[in-house]
Order: C-alpha cells, then sequence, then structure tokens
C-alpha cells in the first residue's frame, strides 16, 4: 500500500520549533516541505533547502533574498520576501498543513492568509492567538480548518480531551517550570543579567520565549493561548509550577477526575502529534524513568513576585486589544532587555505601562491590532 505523502510549509524554519519540525519530517518519509519561510538566517536556510527542495523560500527581506539568489543559483526554487513572501509561504497552494514557528505578532497575517486558503495550522506562534484569537477561532470555523496546538501545554490539554465532552471540563491545569527564577526573592530579580535570564532549566528555545519563560509573561500568554484554543475563559485556567516539566499539562473534569500528558521535555513530540493527529508515530524521545525521577513536585505561582503573570490574567479578564497591548509590550522589552537597554524588572513595569495607557477597543479587527501594536512601541519609545 502506498503511504499517502503530507505536504507542509514551515514559517519560521531557522528557529527552535522550525528545525525541530525539521527533524521530525527527516525521521519520517511520508511528509513533504513545500514551502519555508525564515528572517535573517539564509546559511541556515540555504542548507534546508539543499536538504528538503521546498518551492519556495522567504526570508526577512529584498537583500537577503538577493544574496540568498546567488548562493542557490543551481535550484529551481522561488525566492520571496517580507510579510508579502512570509505569507505566500503560508498559502503556497499544494501545502496542506502550516507551521508557524515564527516569533511574535508578524504571525498574524500569514495565519489568517493560510486559514482563508484552507489550510491546517500546526500552531506554534501563541502570539497570534493571544492577539488575535477572536478572529483566528472564528475564522477556523468558518473555513472549517484545524488548528493543532504544538506549544508543549496545550497539546498536553488536547491530548488530555481526546474523547472526553467539553461542557464536562472543570478546569485547565496549566504547569509551568517556574523558570530560572522560581526561588528568587524580588531582590534578587533586581539583578538579573541577560545571561541569567537566557538559561531555562528544562527547555532550549529561541531567546525571546526563554526571556518569557523566566519572567512566567510566557504562561500568562500560554493563559489566554489556552483560553482560545479549548473555549475556557481564563478564570478556570490554573498556573502550577511543576519544576521537572514532566506533567506538560492537566485537565480536571466535572467529576473531579484529571487526566493528564507527560513525558520528557521534548519539544519533538508536540510537533509530531500535531501533524500526525490522530495518529501516533514512533519517536525516540528519553522515556520518563520513574524510579530515577523519584518525585513531581508542585508550587503555587508567587503573583507579586511575577507580576507578568498577574497582568496576562488581567489582560486576559478585560479582553478587546489589552491582550494585544500586554503582549507588544511585552515583545518590545524583551529585545530592549536582551540589548542590555533595560532591566530586568522593567520587562513588567513597560507592559503595566503600555496596558494602562492603551484605549481600550471591543472585538479589534486585524488594524485595530496592528495599531494597537504600532501605538505600544511609541509609547515604550516615549518614555524608555
Ligand atoms: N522553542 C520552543 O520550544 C517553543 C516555542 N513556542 C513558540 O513558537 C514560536 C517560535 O519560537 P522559537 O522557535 O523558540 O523562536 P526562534 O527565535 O528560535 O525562531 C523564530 C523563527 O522566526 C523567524 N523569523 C524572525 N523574523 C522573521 C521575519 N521577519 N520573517 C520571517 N521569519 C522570521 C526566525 O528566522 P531567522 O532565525 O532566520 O532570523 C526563526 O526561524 C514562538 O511564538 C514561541 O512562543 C512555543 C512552545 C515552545
Ligand atoms: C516548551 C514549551 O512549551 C514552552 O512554552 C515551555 O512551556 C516554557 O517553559 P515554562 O513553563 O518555563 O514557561
Ligand atoms: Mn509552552
Amino acid at each position: 500500500m502506498e503511504t499517502e505523502v503530507k505536504k507542509i510549509s514551515v514559517l519560521g524554519s531557522t528557529g527552535s520549533i522550525g528545525t525541530q519540525t525539521l527533524d521530525v519530517v527527516r525521521r519520517n518519509n511520508d511528509i513533504e516541505i513545500v514551502a519555508l519561510a525564515a528572517g535573517r538566517r539564509i546559511k541556515e536556510l540555504e542548507a534546508q533547502i539543499r536538504e528538503f527542495g521546498p518551492k519556495l523560500v522567504s526570508v526577512a527581506d529584498e537583500q537577503l533574498a538577493k544574496e540568498l539568489a546567488v548562493s542557490i543559483a543551481d535550484l529551481d526554487v522561488k525566492i520571496v520576501y517580507g510579510m508579502e513572501g512570509l505569507t505566500e509561504a503560508a498559502v503556497y497552494p499544494e501545502a496542506q498543513t502550516v507551521v508557524t514557528a515564527v516569533v511574535g505578532m508578524m504571525g498574524i497575517v500569514p495565519t489568517i492568509a493560510a486559514i482563508k486558503a484552507g489550510k491546517d495550522i500546526a500552531l506554534a506562534n501563541k502570539e497570534t492567538l493571544v492577539t488575535a484569537g477572536h478572529i483566528i477561532m472564528p475564522l477556523a470555523k468558518e473555513y472549517n480548518i484545524n488548528i493543532y496546538p504544538v506549544d508543549s501545554e496545550h497539546s498536553a490539554i488536547f491530548q488530555s480531551l481526546n474523547g472526553e465532552y467539553h461542557a464536562e471540563i472543570d478546569k485547565i491545569l496549566l504547569t509551568a517550570s517556574g523558570g530560572p527564577f522560581r526561588n528568587y526573592t524580588k531582590e534578587q530579580l533586581k539583578n538579573v543579567k541577560v545571561e541569567d535570564a537566557l538559561k531555562h532549566p528544562n527547555w532550549a528555545m529561541g531567546r525571546k520565549i526563554t526571556i518569557d519563560s523566566s519572567t512566567m509573561v510566557n504562561k500568562g500568554l500560554e493563559v489566554m493561548e489556552a483560553q482560545w484554543l479549548f473555549n475556557v475563559p481564563a478564570d478556570r485556567v490554573q498556573v502550577i509550577i511543576q519544576p521537572q516539566s514532566v506533567i506538560h499539562s492537566m485537565v480536571q473534569f466535572v467529576d473531579g477526575g484529571i487526566m493528564a500528558q507527560l513525558g520528557s521535555p521534548d519539544m519533538r513530540l508536540p510537533i509530531q502529534y500535531a501533524l500526525y493527529y490522530p495518529h501516533r508515530k514512533p519517536l525516540d524521545t528519553k522515556r520518563l524513568d520513574f524510579y530515577e525521577l523519584g518525585q513531581i513536585t508542585f508550587q503555587k505561582p508567587d503573583f507579586d513576585k511575577f507580576r507578568g503573570l498577574a497582568l496576562a490574567y488581567e489582560a486576559a479578564r478585560k479582553g478587546g486589544n489589552i491582550p494585544t497591548a500586554l503582549n507588544a509590550a511585552n515583545e518590545m522589552a524583551v529585545a530592549m532587555f536582551l540589548d542590555r537597554r533595560i532591566s530586568y524588572l522593567q520587562i513588567p513595569e513597560i507592559i503595566e505601562y503600555v496596558m494602562n495607557e492603551t484605549h481600550y477597543t471591543d472585538n479589534p479587527d486585524v488594524d485595530r491590532i496592528l495599531e494597537t501594536e504600532q501605538t505600544a512601541y511609541e509609547l515604550i519609545r516615549s518614555r524608555y
């Protein structure tokens, strides 16, 4: 019997999720890459093109497109660039599924375009749902496409909901590692350096999400992501610190029963699950050895210490364009921290400032979301 080949586009192919997606593809013989989009790492992209043979590739700008054209002049690959290029990769006609692994709000436009073009989405890019979930989720329904979560917690929730009824969910138990500063005092947080914040205890990820994990803003974004993906209000999404990162999340049902998904921390599992759902395929993940693990521990998050998490719940409660204000402020503040232009505790300070200064809009459309983003950047520039 012939295996059916699934054709996919990967947006953000040179990043942490992108390269792990390609690793999943490499280990299977029934997925074909038809389009790849990256930002600035064109050497890595060239190697991917030579290995996976996409028909279309996109890079961040025209200059990079020209450089890439020279280095792959021997190949027949269409090269595009910018937001238009990213969107072209997302709607590439042959692609059935689009893996959204770019970082930040730049994922909104290509994700919407992909849905309108009838593609299923394997969604890693959480910022898109945080800011535009109210547009994306109804659109997915209208176009009858599936959104498969890639984020480890949301994949765990998705797996825990298999065969269950939505009406019987009591609450979502969203696990968090607590990051490298889980046991720091507020005083100690004042002196956090970039290098310290980039040391995640359990996961190797891109720089932006690694900082987000350390501030627990990542968990706040994930509360909102869960709200949209599973149609459960934020006040029924409880964050639980589980420092070993082996319980990837849980769902509690109305009878008090709890379903959980466990495994060693390896993003290839949720990526592969999203690409093959409802099937499971063999994968060489490190198997959990409970004897070796010894114990799994739990902690309540300290909302005062991790102010960004408290602000995310507030943004979720307010809704409208406030989650966008939080997300945009965080994107810029994290970039400034990584550039050593602000201190660590200025990240939540900036988020709070922008949330307070943002003019509320109910049910914002894409233009208003992007306008809110720009206003957030201007507010930060004028003060910091
Ligand atoms: N890493 C992880 O384990 C997890 C990540 N996520 C989410 O997945 C998303 C990706 O995260 P991660 O892989 O860590 O991030 P990375 O920073 O590692 O990768 C980001 C990708 O986006 C690309 N990119 C950047 N700018 C542009 C641009 N202008 N146009 C096109 N592509 C661009 C980068 O290209 P280049 O490098 O070539 O510039 C890179 O391929 C984020 O939303 C994150 O929150 C969710 C759960 C886990
Ligand atoms: C791998 C993954 O899904 C990340 O989002 C992870 O959750 C980060 O860990 P934290 O729990 O520290 O935010
Ligand atoms: Mn996660």
